[in-house]
């Protein structure tokens, strides 16, 4: 735990997870906490200044870099009779008295200072996850680190993650405390599926998704996504057809399409709506979806050092109203109109399934499970909050979607080869000028679904962080309640180790053997467990029909923008790169 205390003249500097016992310091008392001063009026006085937060976080980094200097040589001479931390490698430790030491350490660390922890650690790579890749190095696959006052356990291996998300799911269901997180869903986190802690409020909520987000192939939910995907991926064309015509060789904001064509089957397919290209409510709604998505995969300072709230306070607002104006929407074109045209016993749609929940239906399927009677026991009824936030969380995810898509268009941009190949399978299996994709033609275009899988692999989605909700262990090492869990996987996704010398390049064919799919088993983007992500089929149709459709219709290539696609997230910038579509002579005419 982290200690800090101001006693009168003196300072007592706790330290990381990773070490046991704290230095007393009397002699810093003052360096500290005029840099602690320093640094909360540089940041304040910044964050007035500066609309971009990204800026105001660097520079609180480069402060912290300076004020890094001034303690390191602090702390490199109370080095001599500070405790010396457990060896990082789990194996090198051997004998009883080690092993019983093992079993009561937490895993090694660097030492934190005092209010940011160990965040200095971070700033200095352009992604966090290359900054634990680089720590794995010095402490092993497993260590601790502070952030802010938060404790932290990062966990590099496949052996290891495996060991948290599944071995010991149960004990790491918790999500990190932020106030970012409770600003977004109406002042708590626990109204979002993917950001609450576990419950058995959340079991019922993703067992009532379930047939919605993994439609099997002879459901009634598969024949409707197969439809709404065929007349939604044409509409897209004839609109990008408009687009191409009127910008010429300049290219064309192909996201605003790509988002709208995403959320549309979203809607379509789960709430029966469709709105047109050029409906202005419906298209900022959109576009706000798209920055949420945008922020939720950054990380801010304030996540760690709330105090730092004031810089935020702007910032903070608009999520809030951005979450409270998307709900708005919901509820009126879509909720209301469902609620007065509803039967109960025929719902239409995810929509329906929905609100007879709230109408005190009970799902059968829920008693087939095999802990029914636990379940039962604590089966809790949705509240209205529970609908219309499990509602906007599953439409959001065609932001998700929409962003990798444009992730896999940055790629082919710079790989044409990539391109002309799915060409030539889409033509195999179309004909020439044959009909449209269908998503029906997935199985038998392993070549367009292993591009998606390697835009997936490099784009390397960090695991959203899980949280201890009891006292545990990893690999042996203690891990208390509270403690954050960062899953590497960037590193799994992108290391040598795991993926040879050319780990980098984008190669689609890594995952082909004998013209079929393969995927290690240490491929996770989705993660596994519990927790895993409830929309993976629908990524792998909705991704599938729409890249197709586009690549059999236009030639991508790049505009005169540059495409920078950021390490380890899914998310491109809602203001993306342009690019240039050139129609394709061969392309089919629209169903
Ligand atoms: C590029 C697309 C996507 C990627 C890479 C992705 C990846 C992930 C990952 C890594 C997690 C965290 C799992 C964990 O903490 O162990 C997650 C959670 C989740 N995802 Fe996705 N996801 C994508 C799209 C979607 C879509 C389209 C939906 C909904 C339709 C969705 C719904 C969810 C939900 C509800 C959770 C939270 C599950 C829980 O915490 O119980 N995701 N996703």
């Amino acid at each position: 735990m982290e200690l800090l205390t101001v006693e009168s003249s003196s300072v007592i500097v706790g330290f990381s997870v990773g070490q046991i016992g704290a230095v007393f310091v009397s002699a810093t008392t003052v360096l500290l906490a005029t840099l602690a001063a320093l640094t909360l009026t540089l940041v304040w006085l910044n964050g007035r200044k500066s609309s971009s937060h990204g800026q105001t976080d660097s520079v609180f980094l480069r402060i912290k870099d300076k004020a890094e200097r001034l303690i390191r040589s602090h702390v490199a001479k109370s080095a001599k009779t500070a405790p010396v931390a457990p060896s990082s490698s789990p194996t090198s430790q051997s004998g009883t008295a080690e092993q019983q030491l093992k079993a009561w350490s937490p895993p090694p660390g660097p030492v934190g200072w005092p209010i940011i922890g160990s965040l200095h650690l971070l700033g200095k790579y352009e992604v966090p996850f290359e900054a634990f890749s680089q720590l794995s190095k010095t402490y092993g696959d497993i260590f601790s680190i502070t952030l802010g006052s938060t404790p932290c356990v990062v966990v590099n291996s496949f052996k290891l993650i495996k060991e948290v998300l599944i071995t010991k799911g149960p004990h790491f269901g918790g999500r990190p405390n932020f106030i970012r997180y409770d600003i977004l869903f109406g002042g708590d986190r626990d109204n979002s599926l993917a950001l609450c802690d576990w419950s058995y409020l959340q079991r019922d909520r993703r067992s009532i998704a379930r047939h919605w987000c993994h439609p099997r192939a002879d459901s009634m939910q598969f024949d409707t996504l197969s439809r709404v995907l065929t007349s939604e991926s044409g509409l897209m064309v004839n609109e990008l057809s408009l687009k191409t015509a009127a910008t010429g060789s300049r290219g064309i904001d192909l996201k605003t399409t790509m988002m709208t064509m995403c959320a549309n089957v979203f809607t379509h397919y789960m709430c029966s709506s469709r709105f047109g290209y050029d409906d202005k409510e419906f298209g900022k709604v959109v576009r706000l979806f798209d920055q949420i998505f945008w922020d939720i995969n950054q990380g801010y300072a304030v996540d760690f050092l709330p105090w730092l709230m004031p810089v935020y306070r702007r910032h903070m607002q608009q999520l809030k109203s951005w979450g409270t104006d998307i709900r708005q929407f919901i509820v009126k074109t879509i909720i209301d109109e469902h609620r007065s045209t509803m039967d109960v016993n025929n719902p239409r749609d995810f929509t329906d399934v929905l609100l007879n929940q709230l109408d005190g239906e009970k799902n059968n399927e829920q008693a087939a499970n095999e802990d029914a009677q636990q379940h039962n026991n604590n089966a809790q009824q949705l509240d209205w909050n529970h609908v219309l936030y499990e509602l906007e969380d599953f439409l959001g995810g065609h932001s998700a979607i929409g962003n990798l898509l444009m992730r896999a268009v940055g790629e082919l941009c710079s790989s044409p080869h990539v391109m002309a190949n799915i060409q030539e399978e889409i033509r195999r299996v179309t004909g020439d000028n044959g009909r449209p994709v269908v998503l029906e033609d997935r199985p038998n275009m392993p070549y367009t679904e292993a591009t998606i899988l390697e835009t997936l692999r490099l784009s390397s989605s960090p695991i959203v962080p899980h949280v201890a909700m009891q006292d545990t262990s990893v690999a042996g090492y203690d891990v208390q309640e509270g403690t954050m869990v960062f899953l590497n996987n960037y590193e799994l996704n992108i290391s040598p180790d795991y993926w040879g010398d050319q780990s980098l390049t984008f190669d689609p064919a890594r995952f082909l053997i004998q013209g079929k799919i393969v995927k290690p088993e240490y491929f996770i983007p989705f993660s596994t467990g519990k927790r895993a992500c409830m929309g993976y089929r629908l990524v792998q149709h909705v991704s599938f029909v729409t890249l197709a459709t586009l690549l059999q219709n236009f030639d991508v290539s790049a505009s005169e923008d540059a495409i920078h696609l950021p390490k380890a997230c899914v998310a491109v910038p809602p203001d993306a790169f342009r690019v240039v579509l050139t129609p394709r002579p061969s392309a089919p005419t629209p169903y």
